[in-house]
C-alpha cells in the first residue's frame, strides 16, 4: 500500500488518515460514529461521507432518510478534492444510486478499501433494498481490498449455506476467487463456540480466534471491526496485521461494552484504554 501524502502544513509527523462512507447511528454504537470513534481511539485523522440518516438505537431502526445523489457526491469530491486519504471503508449503502455514485468515484484510486457489507442491523432490521445486493456484488465487490461479511452477508454472497467452519473457509475463498474482491473476512460472530473469523487474501487462508464473550451487547462490533482494519491500514500496517490487531480492539471493545439502552448495548470503543478496563 502506498502511503505518500505531503505532510499537513505545520506538522512535524505524517499523520494517518481514514475516511469512512456510512450511514448514522444517532445513539452511537453502530455506523459513522462508531467509526469515528474507532479511528479516534487507533490515533488515526478520521473523516466521513454520510449515505443515510438513521433513527435508531439499541432496539432496532425507526425510521431512515437517505441524503440526495447529488449531496453524497458532494461530499466525496469534497474530501477526496483536498484531503490525504490513506484508507476508506464503507459501510450502510442503501441502494443502487449511492452505490453507483460510490463506484464512480472511487474506480481508479490506488487507495485500501474495506467494504462492511452491511444488509442487516443487529436488531434484525433491513440497512440495503433486496435488489441493491447484486449491484453491490458485481459493482463494488470487484473494487475492494477487503470485505468483512458476517454469516448471513457471506451466505448472501457466496449463494450458500454456511453452518460449519468448513464453509465459512470455502465462503472467503470463493468471494475472492469469483467474485473479485482483493481479499475476504467472514466473521464467526453469528456461529456457536469460539468467535473465530477466517480472512482468505487470495493466497492463503488465515485464521482469527477469540473466546466467546456472553453479552447482548453486540450493537457496531461489524462497524467497529471494519474500522478499526481500515486505521491500521491507513498507518500502512499489513492486512494480515491489520486485522490481527482489530480483532483484538474489537474483541476488548466486545468484553468492555455497554449495558445501555433496553436492547442489544454497544461495544465500548475505548476499551484497552487502562482506565477503561478498571470500570
Ligand atoms: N459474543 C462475542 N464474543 C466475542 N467475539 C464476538 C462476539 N460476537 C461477535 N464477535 C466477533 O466480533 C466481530 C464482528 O463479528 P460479527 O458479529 O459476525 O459481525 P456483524 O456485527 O457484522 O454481524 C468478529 O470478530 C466476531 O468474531
Ligand atoms: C448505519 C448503520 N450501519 C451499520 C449498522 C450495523 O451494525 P451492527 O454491527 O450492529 O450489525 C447499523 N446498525 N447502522
Amino acid at each position: 500500500m502506498t502511503f505518500t501524502n505531503d505532510l499537513p502544513k505545520g506538522s512535524t509527523t505524517q499523520v494517518p488518515c481514514a475516511l469512512t462512507i456510512a450511514g448514522t447511528d444517532p445513539s452511537g454504537g453502530a455506523g459513522i460514529q462508531a467509526d469515528l470513534k474507532t479511528f479516534q481511539e487507533l490515533k488515526t485523522y478520521g473523516m466521513s461521507v454520510i449515505t443515510s440518516v438513521v433513527a435508531q438505537n439499541t432496539t432496532g431502526v425507526q425510521a431512515v432518510h437517505h441524503i440526495p445523489i447529488e449531496m453524497i457526491e458532494q461530499q466525496l469530491n469534497s474530501v477526496f478534492s483536498d484531503m490525504p486519504i490513506h484508507a476508506f471503508k464503507t459501510g450502510m449503502i442503501a441502494n443502487e444510486d449511492i452505490m453507483k455514485v460510490i463506484a464512480e468515484k472511487i474506480s481508479g484510486q490506488d487507495i485500501s478499501y474495506v467494504m462492511d457489507p452491511v444488509m442487516v442491523a443487529t436488531s434484525g432490521d433491513p440497512l440495503i433494498a433486496k435488489n441493491a445486493r447484486y449491484f453491490l456484488r458485481q459493482n463494488l465487490l470487484p473494487l475492494t481490498s477487503l470485505v468483512t461479511p458476517n454469516i448471513p452477508e457471506a451466505e448472501y454472497l457466496t449463494g450458500e449455506t454456511i453452518d460449519t467452519v468448513e464453509a465459512m473457509k470455502d465462503a472467503a475463498v470463493k468471494i475472492v476467487e469469483v467474485f473479485g474482491a482483493g481479499a475476504a473476512l467472514v466473521k464467526g460472530g453469528h456461529m456457536e463456540g469460539e468467535a473465530v473469523d477466517f480472512l482468505y487474501d487470495g493466497s492463503n487462508l488465515h485464521t482469527f480466534s477469540a473466546k466467546r464473550i456472553h453479552t447482548k451487547n453486540t450493537h457496531g462490533t461489524g462497524c467497529t471491526y471494519s474500522a478499526a482494519i481500515t486505521a491500521y491500514l491507513s498507518q500502512g500496517v499489513s492486512l494480515i496485521d491489520a486485522v490481527g490487531k482489530a480483532k483484538d480492539f474489537v474483541t476488548a471493545a466486545i468484553q468492555h461494552s455497554f449495558s445501555l439502552g433496553a436492547g442489544s448495548g454497544p461495544t465500548n470503543h475505548w476499551a484497552t484504554r487502562e482506565e477503561s478496563v478498571k470500570l
